[in-house]
C-alpha cells in the first residue's frame, strides 16, 4: 500500500541575524562558520512566537491549502524537543489554537500527542502515523516537527540556533512521497546532548544575568524550564557518526539491499544540526562503501585520507547532487532540531521545481538522528504529481522576505528582555502572556490569532 506525505507546509521565524554579525561579536573568524560550517543566517524567534505559535501556524496553514475538514483529521502528532510543558503537550494547545480558528470541538475526535526524543522525535511521530495509515487508509494524519533551537550564549552551539516547524499530511496514495516500510535502527543511550529539569534557588534566580522563562514557585525555589541544553558538541559528533552509520548497515540488512544502497537515492536527507553536518558526516558511510577509492588517497593515518576523500571528484559530485540541495535553506535558517529534516526536505524539493528537475519516482534516503542518541534510516520515493503540491510552498520566497536584526536586539531577544515584539504579528497565531498570578493557572500560555 502507498502510504506517506501528501502535502506540506512549514512556519519559521521572520527574523535573523546574520551570522557575520554573530562572529564579529564572538571574536571567530567569519570563514569558519560560513565556508567551514555553511551557515549564513540564524533564525530567532520573534517575542510573540515559541513552538506552540509554530506548529500552531504551520498546522493550520496546511489545513487550509489544502481545504480539509478537521473531522477527516483523526491524529496530530506533534515532534518537539522543546515542551513548554511537562504534562500538557504542545498538540493540546495546537488543538485548541486550531479550534479557535476552525470550530469550537471541531477536533473532539481527533487524536493529539507529542513524541520526544531529541531531534529524531518528528521522525518518531511520522512513523507512527505511517503506520496507523497503514491500517487505516481511510483517515488523513497531521505530523508536525516544531522546535526553538536555542543554546546558550557564547557557546559552541550559539552560531547553530534556529527555529520553526513543518507540518504534513499523512494519507494513503499520497502526492509527494511515498514510504517503504523497512527502517534501520540504531541507539545507545549516552549523554551527548540533554537538557535536565532543574530547580534553582531563588538567590540564584535574582543572581542569574538571564531572565528564564518562568514556572512555578515553591517556597524557597524556582523551578524553571531552562531552554539551553548541556552538550559536549564533538562527543555529539561521533554519537551522530556511529549512530547513522550503525542505522545505515541496519537499512541494508532489514531492506535485503546489498552494495552501495545511497546509489539508489536521487536525494539524501540528513538531519543537519548546521549546514555541512551531512556533507560532514556522510563520508564515513562513503569511505566503507568505496574502500579502494580511501585506500588511493593520500596520508599517513585513517584521518589523512577520509579528509582528502572528502575532496575527491567523487564525493564532491555526490554532495552537489544528493546532499547540496536540502543545504540550501539549513544555511538561511539554522538548526530546527525535530524540524530540521523536513526543512531539508522542503529545500531539495523546491529545488528541484525551481531547476525543472524530474524526480517523479525516484528514491530519497533519510539519515535521522536523535541525540541520546538514535538514528533511523528509511527511504521513499517519490510521487508522480509532487510538482502539484510543491509550486505552493513558496518556501525559498519566504526565506528572502526575512528580517535582518542587529546583535543587540538579538541578545536582547536570547535573554526574554524585549518588551515589544520585532515585527508585528500579522494573520497568525501569537503567544499573548504567561499566567503568573492565578494560583491554580499558574505557567498556562495565553495565544490569540492576529489578523
Ligand atoms: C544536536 C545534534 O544534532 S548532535 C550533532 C551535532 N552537534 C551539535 O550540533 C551540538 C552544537 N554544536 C556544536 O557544539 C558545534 O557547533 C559543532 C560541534 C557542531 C561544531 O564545532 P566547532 O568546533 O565550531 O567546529 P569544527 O571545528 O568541528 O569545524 C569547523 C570547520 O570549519 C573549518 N574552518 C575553520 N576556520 C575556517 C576558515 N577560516 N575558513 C574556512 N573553514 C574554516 C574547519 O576546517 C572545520 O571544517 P572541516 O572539519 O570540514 O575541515
Amino acid at each position: 500500500m502507498n502510504v506517506g506525505i501528501d502535502s506540506i507546509s512549514f512556519d519559521i521565524p521572520k527574523i535573523y541575524l546574520p551570522i557575520s554579525t554573530l562572529a564579529i561579536h564572538r571574536n571567530i573568524e567569519p570563514d569558519k562558520l560560513i565556508k567551514g560550517l555553511g551557515l549564513h543566517k540564524m533564525s530567532f524567534p520573534d517575542k510573540y512566537q515559541d513552538v506552540v505559535t509554530f506548529a500552531a501556524n504551520a498546522g493550520l496553514k496546511l489545513i487550509q491549502q489544502e481545504n480539509i475538514n478537521p473531522s477527516e483529521i483523526a491524529r496530530i502528532y506533534i515532534g518537539s524537543e522543546s515542551g513548554v510543558d511537562s504534562s500538557k503537550p504542545i498538540a493540546s494547545y495546537v488543538l485548541s489554537l486550531l479550534e479557535s480558528k476552525l470550530g469550537e470541538g471541531s477536533f473532539r475526535n481527533c487524536d493529539v500527542v507529542d513524541l520526544t526524543f531529541a531531534c529524531i522525535g518528528g521522525v518518531d511521530a511520522l512513523q507512527n502515523c505511517l503506520d496507523y495509515i497503514r491500517l487505516n487508509p481511510n483517515k488523513k494524519a497531521i505530523v508536525i516537527a516544531s522546535d526553538n533551537a536555542k543554546y546558550d550564549l557564547e557557546s559552541t552551539g550559539e552560531y547553530t540556533q534556529g527555529a520553526g516547524a513543518v507540518a504534513m499530511l499523512i494519507t494513503s496514495n499520497p502526492r509527494i512521497l511515498n514510504f517503504s516500510n523497512n527502517v534501520g535502527v540504531s541507539t545507545e543511550g549516552v549523554f551527548d546532548f540533554f537538557k535536565p529539569r532543574r530547580t534553582f534557588s531563588k538567590a540564584e534566580i535574582t543572581n542569574s544575568t538571564e531572565n528564564p522563562e518562568w514556572f512555578g514557585v515553591l517556597e524557597n525555589e524556582v523551578s524553571i524550564y531552562k531552554e539551553q541544553p548541556v552538550f559536549d558538541g564533538q562527543y555529539s559528533n561521533q554519537c551522530y557518526i556511529n549512530r547513522i552509520t550503525e542505522a545505515y548497515n541496519h537499512f541494508k540488512k532489514e531492506s535485503q539491499q546489498s552494495g552501495k544502497v545511497y546509489e539508489n537515492w536521487a536525494a539524501i536527507l540528513m538531519h543537519l544540526p548546521y549546514c555541512f553536518q551531512g556533507r560532514r558526516t556522510f563520508i564515513e558511510i562513503f569511505a566503507k562503501e568505496n574502500p579502494e577509492l580511501l585506500n588511493n588517497q593520500i596520508g599517513e593515518t585513517i584521518k589523512d585520507k577520509l579528509k582528502n576523500l572528502t575532496k575527491s571528484p567523487e564525493y564532491l559530485e555526490l554532495i552537489n547532487q544528493k546532499i547540496y540541495p536540502s543545504e540550501i535553506a539549513s544555511g538561511q535558517i539554522g538548526n530546527c532540531y525535530t524540524g530540521s529534516i523536513f526543512i531539508g526536505l522542503l529545500s531539495t524539493l523546491c529545488y528541484h521545481y525551481q531547476q525543472n528537475n524530474d524526480i517523479a519516482n525516484k528514491k530519497v534516503g533519510f539519515i535521522a538522528y536523535g541525540s541520546g542518541s538514535k538514528s533511523k534510516v528509511f527511504e521513499a520515493t517519490m510521487g508522480e504529481n509532487w510538482k502539484s503540491v510543491i509550486n505552493q510552498t513558496l518556501f525559498f520566497e519566504t526565506l528572502e522576505r526575512c528580517h535582518s536584526i542587529d546583535f543587540e536586539t538579538y541578545e536582547k531577544l536570547h535573554k526574554k528582555e524585549v518588551q515589544h515584539s520585532v515585527l508585528e504579528p500579522k494573520n497568525e497565531f501569537v503567544l499573548k502572556s504567561i499566567e503568573r498570578d492565578n494560583p491554580v493557572l499558574v505557567g498556562a500560555r495565553y495565544y490569540e490569532y492576529v489578523k
